[in-house]
């Protein structure tokens, strides 16, 4: 049941701009953000002098009760929402994996698994195969709410798509003004790179590492980025994990494509060399792909991210417990894939971003909730603290220091890949659907209470993409909007008229 709350004496931080102004919330809407706001008499005030009110995180990239690498992810829509909302997360984007190749199903799975949310969620789907049956539920998902589906170029024999059918998925999704997302590694290089690790005798975490070398991402960014220039639509990348990758996505967005490029905390805040510990335990944690890399890579990623070429922060949240990741004891090519991050992302991104003074609060704000909610067509809804959005809030202590650990935390995962760091800031307080369920330290959550956000195909990314593809006709003919004819003998055309 929504409350009605009044945060006062706080800053509000928005992306556009940071005031200091009270926030009224009621029926799970915010009803006003400005000076002097007077308490509704069925309101509970909450102080927020000297600390900032920001939009709740949307965190679009995580895999909760996901079916992969022989096993299923351990937190699912109760564990790894509530671990989110602790962590100031209010809304998820989830990748619904297809179930046997079939798009429809899988959803319908994931949709199922989701009904003891305790938070907004919405999903992207995975698209593996193609053939009609793929297209037209494709069409069908976007008329139900799924507003972009996911390429993998890695993981081949599984999740892998070929170029052929990257084309197709992305022509598709242009066609349904769907955003495609697109995992960036050679497929191919990837399988040759493992094969002689492993035959060489590395068989454990390492090993991971040293068979996805940054130039397997690097070409895969470059090839999909090409691909949807040629296709005239607009791009998301995943999990830029290498410099070199950030470095395609500036290219293209130099070049005027529409792409957007997203980090994941665990990409710049994390540590490479964990994976080399001798303790499988301990460095198998740290197996995801693309590979967390080197300081010299992070560095690069906060770079792009300060200086806007990188776009959003999310998480991959993909949690395997230890005993999980023991699938892979003796072949690192078995470890299940992926890191927490959900409860920990705007923690570790305000310390390594804010308080080190990269960024500001707004562009904080931007990278964590506001940018999500324009990619995925939910803006101002989400992303953004005005009269009208969701009362999704976050009251956040920047002076507090608190230390992340698996002992504390609230997903399910035995293991954190943060253990021990002390991080600045802390989020105190989540309102989520204008209800204070993150308090003093205490969830106040309810299975159920989550709902399923349906996402608007089409919206800002997608606008004047007929008229770029008119212009486009001489570069892109097979995707633009009027073939070329070539002129009759003795006429002359302008190159205007081409
Ligand atoms: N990233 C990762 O290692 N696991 C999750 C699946 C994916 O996003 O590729
Ligand atoms: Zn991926
Ligand atoms: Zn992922």
């Amino acid at each position: 049941i929504a409350e009605t709350l009044l945060i006062k004496g706080g800053t509000v931080v928005n992306a556009e701009h940071q005031l200091a102004a009270d926030v009224l919330i009621a029926d799970g809407l915010i009803q006003a953000v400005g000076r002097d706001l007077q308490a509704p008499a069925n309101a509970r005030t909450i102080n927020a002098a000297g600390k900032l009110v920001m939009p709740g995180g949307i965190d679009p990239h995580t895999h909760l009760d996901a079916h992969m690498m022989g096993t299923i992810s351990c937190d699912d829509f109760y564990s790894g929402q509530a671990a989110a909302l602790a962590g100031g997360t209010t809304m998820h984007i989830d990748f619904a994996l297809p179930s046997n190749g079939d798009l429809a199903a899988g959803f319908a799975r994931y949709q199922a698994a989701a009904a003891k949310s305790v938070m907004d969620y919405s999903f992207h789907m995975a698209v593996t195969s193609w053939d009609d049956k793929v297209a037209a539920d494709m069409g069908e998902l976007a008329a139900a709410g799924i507003n972009s589906f996911k390429f993998f170029l890695a993981y081949k024999g599984v999740f892998a798509v070929t170029d052929a059918q990257l084309l197709q998925g992305l022509a598709r999704c242009k066609e349904l003004g769907a955003l495609p997302m697109v995992h960036c590694e050679n497929a191919d290089a990837l399988v040759d790179a493992q094969e002689r690790v492993f035959a060489s005798g590395v068989t454990g975490p390492e090993g991971h590492y040293l068979s996805r070398p940054a130039v397997f991402e690097d070409e895969g960014t470059a090839r999909a980025l090409r691909l949807a220039e040629y296709v005239n639509v607009p791009l998301y990348v995943v999990h830029v994990m290498s410099g070199g990758a950030a470095d395609e996505v500036a290219r293209a967005r130099r070049g005027g494509q529409r792409v957007v490029g997203e980090a994941v905390a665990s990409g710049f805040a994390s540590e490479e060399r964990m994976v080399w510990d001798a303790d499988f335990r301990v460095a198998a944690q740290y197996v995801m792909s693309p590979p967390i890399r080197s300081p010299e890579h992070q560095r690069r990623l906060k770079a792009a991210l300060a200086g806007g070429m990188l776009g959003v922060v999310a998480t991959d949240h993909a949690p395997f417990n230890s005993s999980q990741k023991r699938l892979g004891l003796g072949d690192f090519r078995k470890i299940p894939n992926g890191v927490n991050g959900i409860e920990e992302r705007l923690h570790v991104t305000w310390d390594a971003l804010v308080a080190t003074g990269l960024i500001t609060p707004s562009d904080f704000v931007r990278l964590t909730s506001a940018a999500a909610a324009h990619a995925f067509n939910i803006y101002p809804r989400k992303g953004v603290l005005a009269p009208g959005s969701d009362a999704d809030v976050i009251i956040f202590d920047p002076a507090a220091e608190h230390v992340l650990s698996a002992a504390s935390h609230h997903s399910r995962m035995d293991t954190n890949i943060y253990e021990g760091r002390t991080v600045r800031g802390k989020v105190e307080t989540t309102i989520s659907q204008g209800r204070a369920v993150w308090e003093g330290g205490a969830l106040k959550v309810r299975p159920g209470a989550g709902r399923f956000i349906a996402l608007p195909t089409g919206g800002p990314l997608f606008d004047g993409l007929d008229r770029l593809d008119a212009s486009y006709q001489h570069r892109n003919f097979p995707y633009g909007a009027t073939p070329v004819k070539r002129a009759a003998p003795g006429e002359t055309k302008s190159r205007d008229e081409l």
